[in-house]
């Protein structure tokens, strides 16, 4: 991780410093430091066990920190004013739960009146997350996908300035997931942040504009895909296609394995397929010399970056 500046930046959405949690004797979170930008989307990814509920839970204000300095839009969680600021701040749970026989409409009506925010409020979020024609239906008859849109129209009541995620498309099909981020869009044109935990890597690569990796309790990476990905060792790795006549094959596989450069060869009849980091291309591609036929680009995937960075690593809890 690069080295922070020692106060929070005036543009950050949210600022932490050396922050420290622990559960009895359990250190949680060590030394975590890293600031979201105002207006961003930002992803925090990790392993289970990680830190990210964690995380969340400290961002919010729910749980002090043990030791460190934490701010969000600004205000010092640990000052009273912060009571204040919770009101800019939404949140989606992990499991968003409700109260099933009531209808979705008077479900939005609950949290308003819990947040102090006009009733006069609800129509329009039910509109933005798509529920208007399911207002009055008991949320025991909505899918997931529309549970999920409601607990999000609960999460953007009195238009707060950030909003905190938690694995919010978990168990949403194509199509919901699709619509979850599309009404995310609208969030962010009006200038909030949202912060989101994702394990679904695939799905949050490219919809977010910077990750947080976490490991064992510590900020691993952060930055955007491009920049986590020119931090590891293969940011790329390309497939050079040639076609060897086969009485020529195993001599041209002795000359590439000779080759001082980390490859992986796989053949198709005459097609010999040779699978190597950017920096190797060109000493390939110099072997392969008159028969190389097609190069293709292989960036790494978040999956893979994260792995890169021991992303994975086990988790004892
Ligand atoms: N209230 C608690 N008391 C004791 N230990 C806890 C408590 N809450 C969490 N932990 C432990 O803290 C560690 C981090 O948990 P946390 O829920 O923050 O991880 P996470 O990254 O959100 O994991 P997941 O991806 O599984 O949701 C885990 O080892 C967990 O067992």
């Amino acid at each position: 991780m690069t080295s922070l500046p020692a106060s929070p930046p005036t543009d950050a959405a949210v600022s932490l410093r050396g922050i420290e949690h622990r559960y009895g004797a359990f250190a949680v979170l060590r030394d975590v430091g890293f600031d979201i930008p105002r207006g961003a989307m930002f992803g925090l990814i990790g392993h289970n066990g990680a830190g990210k509920s964690t995380l969340f839970k400290l961002m919010l204000g729910l749980i002090t920190p043990s030791a460190g300095t934490l701010h969000v839009l600004g205000q010092n969680a640990a000052e009273p004013a912060f009571r204040q600021t919770r009101r800019q701040i939404g949140y989606l749970p992990e499991s968003f739960v409700t109260y099933d026989n009531l209808s979705g409409q008077e479900v939005l009506h609950f949290f308003a009146d819990l947040k102090r925010i006009p009733r006069a409020d609800c129509p329009a979020l039910l509109e933005l997350v798509g529920l208007t024609h399911a207002a009055s239906r008991a949320v025991q008859t909505y899918s997931k996908g529309m549970r999920q849109r409601l607990g999000l129209a609960q999460a953007l009541l009195g238009e707060p300035d950030i909003i905190f995620l938690d694995e919010p498309t978990n168990g949403l099909d194509p199509q919901g997931i699709a619509d979850f981020y599309a009404i995310l869009r609208t969030v962010r044109e009006r200038g909030a942040s949202i912060v989101i935990t994702s394990h679904i890597l695939a799905e949050i690569q490219h919809r977010v504009d910077q990750l947080l990796i976490m490991q064992g309790g510590q900020a691993a990476a952060q930055g955007t895909l491009a920049q986590l990905r020119a931090g590891m060792d293969a940011p790329l790795a390309l497939t050079i296609s040639a076609t060897v006549p086969l009485p020529l094959q195993a001599a041209t596989r002795v000359a590439l394995a000779a080759l001082p450069v980390a490859l992986t060869l796989e053949a198709h009849g005459e097609q010999l397929r040779v699978r190597c980091d950017s920096a190797g291309k060109m000493t390939v591609l110099r072997e392969l010399a008159g028969c190389a036929s097609d190069v293709a680009i292989h960036e790494s995937t978040l999956e893979q970056v994260f792995l890169g960075y021991g992303g994975a690593h086990a988790s004892t809890h």
